[in-house]
């Protein structure tokens, strides 16, 4: 694995270089995934559009009096899955707003009238009304989390995730995207990654590029996904997400990452992480995102046959078929695969057994990549 120190250098990498190491990366990608690339077959229930912080780069959060404020209902929820379900999805991925009853009296009073006063414990409700009603199993991405919250969700989820976004504190500066965004001190971020780690959650997290932090920012940030996972064993998978501007949001204007600039983050993300730690890029951020899989991803996260991506919704998903001609021209095989990882679901303590088991039978009965333990697969990265 790549140090600190080296990655640093690669941010002046030429040409040359730069093709040198996505070459590396694609070659770690091969010994340690073959030649699959995964996607995970998902509906998107956005549970809440309100939110205690304001991300300048976010278009889904609405202020309670704005129009598109809202949280969904039970039956919301359940009419989301009952689509997922006959479209063949098997994860639920649960994505809102944090903590918007802690700052606004008009949430607090909306999620009064379900019967909750807390939005971590309405969600821990619906997903357990979809583990209950459904066939799919819950990811929950719900930004920072304590202890106590982790602790409500594990028991009704198959994994969780939270972008660590970046560790810059300039960025928490006025004019910067994450002026008074409690939420996005790189403090709260990297408490919550180890405390899903210390709770043994199988933990997606990742890096938001190209929101003003450097290159150095960029590196340290993967160094710490990488020293929490050698610590607690839980990061299954990091992903590289590209900003897009657009209208309406306070980052409008702001320059967007380059392809090489996503490319080089890619393969030195590739070459600093454990190589057990899953790569994904979304492939509806870039129009070239065939060209990914040459710096070293071998997955691409969540994709929806049904509900479009609330967070970037003018981004259509691409069709299945062309990303599996896409990994095909380069010799790889695109394959389906769960919210959560096959090692985890043989590792002690990890996934809750009701939900292991459901997943588990998954795996049987279509076909997708058998359980490899844990231990295994960190003992191969050693
Ligand atoms: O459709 C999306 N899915 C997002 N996902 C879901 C992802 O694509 C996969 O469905 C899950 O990670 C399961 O592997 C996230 C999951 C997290 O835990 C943390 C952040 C994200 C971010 C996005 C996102 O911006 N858009
Ligand atoms: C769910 C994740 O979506 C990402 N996110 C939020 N806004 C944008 C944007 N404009 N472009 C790309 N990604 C974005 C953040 O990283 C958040 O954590
Ligand atoms: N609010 C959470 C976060 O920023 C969830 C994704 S953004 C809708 O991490
Ligand atoms: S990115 Fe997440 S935390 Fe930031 S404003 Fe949007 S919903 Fe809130």
């Amino acid at each position: 694995m790549v140090s600190v120190r080296e990655a640093v250098a690669f941010g002046e990498a030429g040409e040359s270089l730069r093709r040198e190491l996505a070459r590396q990366a694609s070659a770690i990608r091969s010994a340690h995934w073959g030649d699959t690339v995964t996607y995970s077959r998902k509906v998107f229930a956005p549970l809440t559009t309100m939110c205690r912080d304001t991300c300048g780069y976010c278009t889904f959060v609405k202020h309670p009096d704005d129009t598109g404020a809202y949280i969904m209902t039970p039956d919301q929820v359940l009419a989301t899955a009952r689509k997922g379900e006959e479209t063949g999805c098997k994860e639920l991925l649960f994505s809102l707003g944090e903590k918007p009853e802690q700052r606004y009296e008009k949430a607090a009073e909306a999620l009064a009238k379900l019967g909750y006063t807390s939005m971590i414990d309405y969600l821990a409700a619906m997903c357990a009304l979809v583990l209950e009603e459904t066939s799919l199993l819950p990811h929950v991405n719900a930004g920072t989390l304590t202890d106590h919250e982790i602790e409500t969700l594990k028991p009704v989820s198959a994994s969780m995730g939270m972008m660590l976004e970046t560790v810059s504190n300039r960025l928490m500066q006025p004019g910067m995207p994450h002026h008074q965004c409690p939420d996005k001190t790189p403090k709260a971020r990297l408490r919550t990654l180890k405390t899903a780690g210390r709770n043994k959650v199988p933990f997606t997290t990742g890096l938001l590029i190209g929101i003003g932090e450097t290159w150095a920012e960029r590196v340290e940030a993967l160094a710490a996904i990488n020293e929490a996972h050698q610590r607690y064993g839980h990061i299954q998978e990091v992903i590289i997400q590209n900003f897009r501007a657009k209208p309406g949001i306070a980052m409008a204007d702001h320059p967007e990452p380059t392809l090489d600039d996503m490319l080089l983050t890619l393969a030195t993300a590739r070459l600093m992480l454990d190589p057990s730690i899953s790569l994904q890029a979304p492939p509806n951020l870039s129009a070239r995102h065939a060209v990914y899989l040459d710096a070293g991803i071998n997955d691409w996260g969540g994709i929806s046959p049904v509900t479009r991506d609330f967070i970037n919704p003018e981004r259509p998903w691409p069709q299945l078929d062309g990303l599996a001609k896409a990994c095909a021209d380069k010799g790889l095989t695109l394959q389906e695969r769960l919210t959560v990882y096959p090692a985890y679901l043989q590792a002690d303590g990890f996934v809750a057994s009701p939900i292991a088991a459901r997943a588990q039978a998954m795996t049987r009965q279509d076909g997708l990549a058998a359980s490899q333990a844990l231990e295994q697969v960190l003992e191969g990265a050693a």
